[in-house]
């Protein structure tokens, strides 16, 4: 999924999270490094586990060694393969990315994963979520407001402040036709990880894409 990953995953993160506080990260659904290996440029701190399906890493350990010789070299890097359905990520990291993977899937598969995460989790540690917030055309319902103490945000702005666009109700049906999977409003986002025991932190809203920065309820 290079492809999809460089047209929909904004490394803008890569400025805008506050890195400094941090010195692991694990990448699960890796693929060959879409996301880490820029992180890993551009913040050498970072020591990064790469975690994907065992056919993929043969080929990600290929794509380190051409793109980012140094972070072997510097042994910043590890590859770890990992079924999420099945089992754990690597325990005790301090960010946990999951980019592009929980919209491929539906509820039930979703909380499969994030329970995994969560299980590997230690209470300092965080799990970003990079994927698409649909706006809840809802003007009822505008939790996002509600967050600003008021009831919905006032016109024009759409609900939610504008955080949703056509753009991504496109998205929402090819998930759904491709991968029975679906894009999310922030409340299925909060009731997602409620579900598994984390709380919304904080979002990044990443122009297209959004991250969720989630942490231990
Ligand atoms: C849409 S791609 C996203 C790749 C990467 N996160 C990015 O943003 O470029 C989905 C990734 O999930 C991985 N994946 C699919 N099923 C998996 C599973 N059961 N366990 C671990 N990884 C899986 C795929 O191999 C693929 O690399």
């Amino acid at each position: 999924m290079v492809g999809a990953g460089e047209v929909f995953g904004s490394l803008s993160i890569l400025d805008q999270y506050p890195w400094n506080e941090v010195k692991t990260v694990c990448d699960i659904g890796a693929s060959i490094g879409t996301f880490s290996i820029p992180l890993a440029k551009t913040h050498s701190h970072l020591k990064i586990i790469n975690q994907d399906l065992e056919r993929v890493m043969p080929q990600a350990k290929d794509e380190w060694e051409w793109e980012a010789p140094e972070a072997l070299q510097e042994q910043r890097i590890d590859f770890v393969s990992l079924n999420f359905f099945e089992e754990a990520p690597v325990a005790g990291q301090d960010v946990y990315y999951l980019r592009l993977i929980i919209h491929d899937w539906a509820d039930a598969e979703a909380l499969t994963i994030l329970r995994n995460v969560r299980k590997a989790m230690a209470p300092h540690s965080r799990l970003l979520i990079q994927d698409f917030i649909v706006g809840n055309p809802d003007r009822s319902s505008d939790p996002a407001a509600k967050n600003m103490g008021i009831d919905v945000a006032p016109e024009p702005m759409l609900p939610g402040f504008g955080s949703g666009n056509t753009y991504m109700y496109q998205q929402d049906l090819l998930m759904l036709m491709v991968n029975n999977g679906k894009e999310r409003l922030l409340d299925d986002w909060t009731a997602l990880a409620t579900a598994v025991g984390l709380r919304v932190e904080k979002v990044y809203d990443l122009g297209d894409t959004s991250i969720l920065d989630l942490r231990m309820a």
